[in-house]
């Protein structure tokens, strides 16, 4: 703590008590970017990390790591949403997944699958026969990892997805942006094969391969069924989804671990923002605060036992010329608690091509993308957003 004091003291003139003494200690100092896990246990109530825990001070306030840079690009994609109350039995919706693997039930889920994805672009998936062993192994790994010091994470955090000239720009904007500051640490994974153990997982420590490569392997397999249900959805051939992004069999994946927000700042554990990818297929502990924009209201994905929740990315977006959404969501850190989720991505290879499918363009639903890579898209994304 003491290393840490100094080095705000360095850099902000004023000693850490004092902001802390102040009732608006949430302010831009203090919004670090990353931040960073470690020692000390502390009596944290989150079930799922069983004994383990952080110090939340040295999580809040060290920092910022070398530019969590994607938050900021990710913020800067929209401006946060109007916070308005949240609408009585508005419910994420559910896809039982076990359902849709019984072909006398299959249609009815797929058409499901079509709702959850043209209206709310979120969607709970249940009864996926993943077992428990492998969400407890890898949440102990998640935790074992998180323990790390933070200088022993270069071999295996890649930081963030940005093409290099986009990531100058950015950090030309760099104070900004630090509004957009976030409330967490993350740990990235970036283009890991869960198939192939000599490939990005040989990066990672060895104690995270076996887990981190069972769990990618089903979170992955589920999303790969996702999107057969999805292209059988929209009318197109079973494969087309898969097929399009690139046959990849590679995931990127966020750990995040959110701080508790101790000042009740309602601060952002992470900002309103929209997934560029494929499809997210993402688990959560039961602390909460991950929420969903539908009709300019926050809807609270809340935790639900044994799920994982799916959302649909950008690339989606595009590919069904805008039918299933891409939507807006962010984390609100939680009063007392911290928070782990750990997300996984399915992405495009680089030269994969992004356009609408011919059959959902016509002359009344005129192409909304430009056909365009993969790589492009994803520049074309940022600079969107930056306004470059
Ligand atoms: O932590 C969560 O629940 C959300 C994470 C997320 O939105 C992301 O990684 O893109
Ligand atoms: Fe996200």
């Amino acid at each position: 703590m003491e290393k840490l004091q100094t080095c705000a003291l360095a850099r902000h003139g004023r000693a850490l008590s004092e902001l802390l003494a102040k009732p608006h200690r949430g302010n831009l100092i203090f919004k670090q970017w990353h931040s960073v896990l470690k020692t000390k246990a502390q009596n944290t109530t989150n079930s799922s990390t069983g004994n383990v825990s952080y110090n939340q001070e040295i999580a809040r306030f060290k920092g910022p790591v070398k530019e969590s840079d994607l938050d900021a690009v990710r913020a800067a994609l929209s401006a946060p949403a109007p916070v308005q109350e949240l609408k009585e039995g508005w419910e994420i919706p559910i896809v039982d997944l076990a359902q849709l693997r019984h072909s006398a039930r299959s249609d009815a889920i797929r058409n499901q699958i079509r709702r959850a994805c043209e209206e709310w672009g979120f969607f709970y998936v249940i009864n996926h026969g993943i077992p428990e062993q492998v969400f407890s192994d890898m949440w102990e790994a998640y935790h074992a990892l998180f323990q790390l010091p933070v200088e022993n994470r270069t071999n295996f955090d890649c930081g963030p997805f940005i093409p290099p000239d986009i990531l100058k720009k950015l950090n030309e904007k760099r104070e900004e942006m630090k509004k957009y500051a976030d409330y967490r640490d993350t740990i990235r994974l970036q283009n890991l094969n869960p198939d192939d153990e000599s490939g990005t997982i040989a990066s990672c420590p060895q104690f995270f391969r076996r887990p981190a490569s069972n769990f990618y392997k089903a979170l992955r397999n589920v999303g790969f069924e996702l999107l057969e249900a999805m292209s059988e959805s929209l009318g197109v051939r079973g494969d087309y989804l898969y097929n399009v992004t690139g046959e990849n069999n590679a995931i990127n994946s966020s750990l995040h671990f959110y701080s508790p927000d101790i000042d009740g700042n309602k601060n952002m554990g992470l900002n309103p923002h929209k997934d560029i990818l494929t499809l997210t297929v993402l688990v959560q502990d039961d602390t909460g605060g991950l929420q969903v924009l539908k009709e300019d209201r926050w809807v609270d994905v809340k935790p639900f036992p044994g799920s994982l929740v799916v959302n649909v990315g950008e690339a989606i977006q595009a590919i069904t010329n805008g039918k299933y959404k891409s939507v807006l969501h962010r984390v609100l850190n939680n009063p007392t608690k911290t928070r782990s989720s750990i997300s996984c991505f399915l992405i495009p290879t680089p030269d994969s091509k992004i356009e609408p499918i011919p059959d959902l363009v016509n002359e009344e639903n005129p192409a909304l993308y430009p056909t365009s890579t993969w790589k492009t898209f994803v520049y074309n994304h940022y600079a969107l957003a930056l306004k470059f």
